[in-house]
């Protein structure tokens, strides 16, 4: 498939809605009034792909209904496949409460590595056994996927392009995402990806939980992430008849199985268990106007609840372009130690907090309690600003994965790439200290 055929794609817009939609070929493939005929329009065979349990509570009830040529389970038994650098095993890997920040991560050294093969594993805690955790990957590629699809048995994943354009085929239907827009594909959709050129980014996986929007309290009914500005594909199939090579990961590690067609074979689906992408740019920033530095929650796009109320799995929080207007303030991130885990990745330009050293398709991490905060230049900067309104974060976007889960680093993300000298930017902070003479 062509990059253009993804340049002008229609999108359903909306946040977690009961969506409905056939493939303009196939207008009437979706049965109405039902979703079990007992014989499918045109032939197609109905199943469905259930992501919650069916007893969910309604508000967190997802399911959707395919209506696809071929079903899923048609397909020669799933074999154990190695991915070197790949693991949700942490128990396996070694605690370490420093501060760790990590090179740009290396797009692949050689040609013909695609999406799939490109996967890499930072750093993670909890598992998908009790369904209650989290993982952190990197991918890097140069090569389109072809006639292969993946898809994750254990858990959600919450895509960001650092550098090139994704393609992304799904069974729901085709997304593009450019850096600066997110993708999510929620646990057991199945999709391939499409790049134009060297092509890297950040991956969240949270286990036992879906992304949602976070409760908006006082601020009111709009706000940060707009419902309607989350944009979930169409239908769209195809039908060929070739071997196509499916990759599950499931349990934490990788399986393939072969099958005799193309998995994009949904003529037509409805439900509200779909995948979706949003773009950063629209997120509308809420800050203090008056004096004091706000916590980052304010910036959360998505949230994967834990079980315990107001505290997440994991949050996908953004620093967008801003203004910042705070009197008599120190306006940049406060020093602080944290009863989450942070780790960063920065989409393009700079972070506020450090004057160099963190880059784009670079990563740091601060564990849980580790102190962190700005660095020297940024302090002693921030400390004698004149405070006018001014732009901050302008031409930039970082993010954060905050998690309320203990992480540890996957053994080669511990050794490779990392920047040795981390800890430096804080060590010239000086002693401004003066005992006051009585
Ligand atoms: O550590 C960081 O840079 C992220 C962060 C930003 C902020 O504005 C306040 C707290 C925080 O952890
Ligand atoms: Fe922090």
């Amino acid at each position: 498939m062509s990059s253009e055929d993804f340049n002008n794609l229609k999108y359903q817009t909306g946040f977690g809605n009961e969506f409905a939609t056939a493939d303009p070929r196939v207008p009437d493939a979706l049965p109405v009034g039902q979703n079990s005929p007992q014989v499918c329009p045109h032939g197609l065979y109905a199943e469905q792909l259930s992501g919650s349990a069916f007893t969910a509570p309604r508000t967190a009830n997802k399911r959707s209904w395919l209506y696809r040529i071929q079903p899923s389970v048609v397909h020669r038994p799933f074999e154990p496949c190695e991915n070197q650098r790949w693991t949700n095993n942490f128990s396996d890997c070694k605690p370490t409460p420093n501060q760790y920040r990590w090179h740009p991560f290396p797009l692949p050294k050689k040609e013909g590595v695609d999406f799939v093969e490109g996967l890499y594993t930072v750093c993670g805690g909890g598992d998908f056994v009790s369904r209650n955790g989290l993982a952190i990957h990197n991918y890097a590629c140069n090569e389109s996927m072809h006639h292969k699809a993946l898809y994750n048995s254990d858990g959600d994943f919450l895509i960001v392009p650092q550098q090139g354009s994704l393609n992304i085929t799904t069974e729901f239907g085709r997304i593009r995402v450019d850096p600066q827009q997110i993708v999510v594909v929620p646990q057991g959709i199945r999709f391939s990806v499409t790049v134009e050129g060297p092509s890297r980014g950040y991956i969240l996986e949270v286990f036992g939980t879906h992304f949602q929007l976070p409760d908006l309290g006082p601020i009111g009914a709009n706000g940060l992430a707009n419902p309607r500005d989350f944009e979930t594909p169409v239908a769209w199939f195809e039908d060929i008849d070739a071997e196509f090579t499916i990759y599950n990961k499931y349990q934490g590690d990788w399986f393939k199985a072969k099958q005799e067609f193309s998995p994009f074979n949904v003529v037509a689906w409805h439900g509200n268990y779909a995948p979706y992408r949003y773009d950063l740019r629209n997120y509308m920033v809420i800050n203090t106007v008056s004096f004091d530095h706000c916590d980052p929650s304010i910036f959360t796009v998505l949230t994967a609840p834990s079980v315990k109320p107001g505290v997440a799995i994991a949050d996908f929080v953004i620093f967008p372009p801003r203004w910042g207007v705070a009197d008599n303030t120190f306006r940049p991130p406060y020093y602080h130690r944290n009863c989450m885990s942070e780790y960063m990745g920065l989409i393009v330009g700079s972070y506020e907090a450090k004057e160099g050293g963190f880059k784009p398709g670079g990563a740091s991490l601060h564990s849980m309690m580790t102190p962190h905060g700005p660095d020297y230049g940024c302090f002693e900067k921030a400390s004698n600003d004149q405070l006018k309104p001014m732009r901050v974060a302008e031409g930039t976007m970082s993010f954060m994965f905050d998690s309320s889960f203990n992480m540890v680093i996957a053994q080669w993300a511990a050794d490779e790439n990392v920047d040795k000298d981390y800890y430096k930017d804080w060590q010239p902070l000086k002693k401004h200290f003066k005992m006051p003479k009585h």
